[in-house]
């Protein structure tokens, strides 16, 4: 079984303006909620694949008894979400206009006990099982919150997906992450340095390939990505071709493609192929990219 964990989801709010002006009232052409927050994402395409999931995470007040609900009822998910008492669901906002602008809200307040309760939820999984941690978290938790997931997971043949940031990444990394998927610029900002050519991407993601991780895939939006897989081969590919409708989760896409790649037994090189059809899938298409949409993609690199 898949088990993606979503500590901090959101209603995604996905609005478009003709040009958005600072300090002024601005009235929107479109808006669209999505039941988003980054491991909800890979559950929704790893279905568009066929392959199974659990979601897991915290939700709380009016907005998360309606993302739990939309995560059931509209995306047809199987989630397991953890009700906390103080706070708030968030309602991240995502605009575009000349640029695509998001504001990113802080989440509920998780206590211990909630995080207890997840990691009673977590002590269910077995040797074969993959479970991808996925995003930020909210506000009130540590930054070792998935490396203490990972702990004491360890005794037993779990793939761990990270996808997350900052400490919160670099202190899985000695739990020998599976997969981790930075984009440039984070990946620049774990080492505090900037990141112009691709053989300065190839050589940091290499250190974090040192540092513990697996595999290191590092996802540039139009510029593709690079993989360092297990091997310690280095994997370059470009992006499909398409007209960009929404990038928000191209990166969520990827991670998906990728997992089901690898448990399908494809190479790595292929692995790739599918990961970057799902990220191009969902740049091309408003909602979620559709299979026939991945198919379409993955045609480009046949
Ligand atoms: N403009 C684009 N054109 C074609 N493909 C794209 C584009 N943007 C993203 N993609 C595809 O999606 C992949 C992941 O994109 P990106 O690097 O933007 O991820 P990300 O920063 O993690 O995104 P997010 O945080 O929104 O999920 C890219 O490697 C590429 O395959
Ligand atoms: O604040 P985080 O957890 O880093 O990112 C949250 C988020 O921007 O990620 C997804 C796109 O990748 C969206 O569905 C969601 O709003």
């Amino acid at each position: 079984m898949i088990y993606t964990v979503t500590m901090n989801p959101a209603l995604d709010y996905v609005v478009t303006v003709e040009s958005f002006a600072a300090g002024e009232v601005n009235r929107v052409k479109t808006e669209h909620v999505y039941f988003g927050g980054k491991g909800i994402n890979v559950s929704k395409i790893l279905k568009e694949l066929g392959l199974e999931s659990q979601c897991f995470g915290f939700v709380a007040g009016f907005t998360g008894k309606e993302l739990a609900r939309g995560v059931e009822e509209e995306l047809g998910l199987c989630s397991r979400f953890i009700e906390v008492a103080d706070g708030m669901t968030r309602i991240n906002v995502k605009m575009r206009g000349d640029q695509e602008t998001e504001i990113n809200g802080m989440g509920p307040v998780v206590r211990d006990g909630d995080v207890e309760k997840l990691q009673t939820q977590l002590e269910a999984l077995n040797d074969g099982d993959v479970l991808i941690l996925s995003g930020s978290v909210p506000q009130t938790m540590d930054a070792k919150i998935y490396a203490g997931i990972m702990k004491p997971l360890q005794s037993k043949e779990i793939k761990v997906v990270v996808d997350a940031t900052g400490e919160l990444l670099l202190r899985t990394l000695s739990y020998r992450p599976f997969l981790i998927k930075p984009n440039k610029d984070e990946l620049a900002d774990l080492f505090e340095v900037e990141i112009h050519t691709i053989e300065e991407v190839e050589r940091y993601a290499r250190k974090l390939q040192d540092m513990g991780a697996q595999n290191v895939l590092i996802s540039m939006a139009k510029d593709g990505s690079l993989l360092i897989d297990e091997d310690g081969q280095s994997n370059r590919i470009g992006v499909c071709q398409g007209e960009v409708v929404n990038s928000v989760g191209a990166g969520d896409y990827m991670v998906a493609g990728f997992v089901a790649g690898c448990l399908s037994g494809k190479s790595y090189a292929d692995t790739l192929k599918l990961a970057t059809a799902c990220g191009g899938a969902t740049a091309f298409s408003r909602d979620l990219a559709k299979r026939e949409k991945i198919e379409e993609m993955v045609k480009q690199w046949a």
